[in-house]
């Protein structure tokens, strides 16, 4: 029923007819769903044999919500499409984004790595990464691509990043970053600054730390972005929702989020991507695997912040009027799952981020590439 069918655009003011008609499945519910598949079949038959109008009436109902979801997809599809920078000989380097991460520190290399790949493999043409100083060769020795700047933990870090936000198109705060006072104290430095050049942030990982003990840091920016793991959606939840989180209702919940946090766009990840920017609720189902291997986050984390610009450059004329960070966060979650995929597809249980990475090129022209 559902084969092929990842996406939907769900409205604030009721549900889509096909999620009144069939609630979401959660992964318990599968099992439920297959018996309940089965039961449907049967009652077809039945129908069939006693009240064959009846049964042409559920068909039609059926084929109806099953355009109306596809019709969705193939909407976000295109709006993603609608953003993608034309390649032209008339560019020069930088143009297609300059993309900043702030994170990296002497337990975490890897992340602030994988995110900035990431930026690059989805089409940037320059990656920055501001680490602390232990991690800065470590990074480098991954990569010559990247440019690496070890500052983070030195006593001016505010003002040695301040000095390359001009050049910036959008930040990434958070991975790799770990949890250390000073740090933090500096990212918070540079956040601040960051706002001020109304530059996209994305923010994920220990930079969710930080937005869990400093909410107001990012309270009403509208070019944030925050892409919280489950155990990371619970932490803000508590931090700036006074009441219980009901599990029951995810969609609720991510909307009551952004719309806590100041209508900041809220990509909650998990089984399904569910986006927010406290007005409406996207999901992203895009086929991915049943791998989890650390990383994937930051995959996701980097391919945003340059969807992100891509998103806001392009502008509401490009995206129909949707929220250029909803289209850029429904891109980019979609490019991470079908990287996934694809990797899972070569690799199996041995699936490793870096794996996904080298897939980011073929699954960037498979989903978005017209
Ligand atoms: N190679 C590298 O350098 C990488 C570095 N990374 C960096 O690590 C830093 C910390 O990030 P983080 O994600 O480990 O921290 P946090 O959110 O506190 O989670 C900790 C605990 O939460 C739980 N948990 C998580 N998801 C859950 C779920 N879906 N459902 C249920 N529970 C769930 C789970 O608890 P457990 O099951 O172990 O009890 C988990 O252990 C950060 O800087 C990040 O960028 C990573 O990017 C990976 C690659
Ligand atoms: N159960 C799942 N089924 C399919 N895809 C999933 C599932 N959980 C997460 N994902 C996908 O994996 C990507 C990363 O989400 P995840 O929750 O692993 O982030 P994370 O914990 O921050 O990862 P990281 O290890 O990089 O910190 C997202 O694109 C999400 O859609
Ligand atoms: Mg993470």
């Amino acid at each position: 029923m559902t084969m092929g069918l990842r996406c939907v655009a769900i409205p604030v003011c009721g549900r889509s007819k096909f999620d009144t008609a069939f609630p979401r499945m959660s992964g318990r519910a599968v099992g439920a769903a297959v018996a309940g598949a089965a039961v449907v079949t049967l009652l077809s038959v039945a129908i069939a044999l006693c009240e064959p109008p009846l049964l042409a009436v559920l068909q039609r109902t059926f084929s109806l919500h099953t355009a109306h979801l596809r019709k969705d997809m193939e909407n976000f599809f295109q709006l993603v499409k609608n953003i993608v920078p034309a390649l032209t000989e008339k560019k020069h380097k930088g143009q297609d984004g300059r993309i900043g991460i702030v994170g990296g520190c002497q337990e975490y290399t890897g992340a602030p790595y994988f995110a900035a790949m990431s930026a690059l493999k989805a089409g940037a043409d320059l990656s920055y990464v501001f680490c602390a100083r232990e991690a800065a060769p470590v990074i480098k020795s991954y990569s010559p691509e990247l440019i690496v700047h070890p500052v983070l933990d030195s006593p001016n870090a505010v003002q040695e990043v301040k000095k390359w936000l001009p050049r910036l198109h959008a930040l990434v705060v958070g991975p790799g970053l770990g949890r250390d006072d000073l740090l933090l104290k500096n990212v918070k430095g540079i956040l601040e600054a960051s706002k001020a050049r109304d530059i996209p942030i994305v923010i994920d990982a220990d930079g969710l730390w930080l937005i869990a003990q400093e909410p107001a840091l990012i309270q009403g920016y509208q070019k944030a972005i925050l892409t919280p793991n489950h155990m990371e959606f619970s932490r803000l939840w508590e931090a700036v929702v006074s009441s219980p989180v009901d599990s029951s209702d995810d969609h609720a919940s991510v909307l009551r989020l952004s719309q806590a946090l100041g209508n900041v766009t809220v990509v909650q990840k998990g089984e399904h991507d569910l986006i927010s920017d406290g007005q409406q609720v996207v999901r992203c189902s895009q086929e991915g695997s049943s791998r989890r291997c650390g990383g994937q986050g930051d995959l996701l984390s980097g391919s945003l912040g340059l969807m992100a610009h891509w998103a806001l450059l392009a502008g509401l004329e490009k995206t129909n009027g949707t929220s250029p960070l909803l289209v850029a966060a429904w891109g980019a979650c979609s490019l991470t799952r079908q990287c996934n995929h694809q990797a899972f597809q070569k690799y199996g249980r041995s699936t490793t981020t870096t794996d996904m990475i080298a897939e980011i090129g073929a699954a960037f022209s498979k989903l978005f590439e017209t």
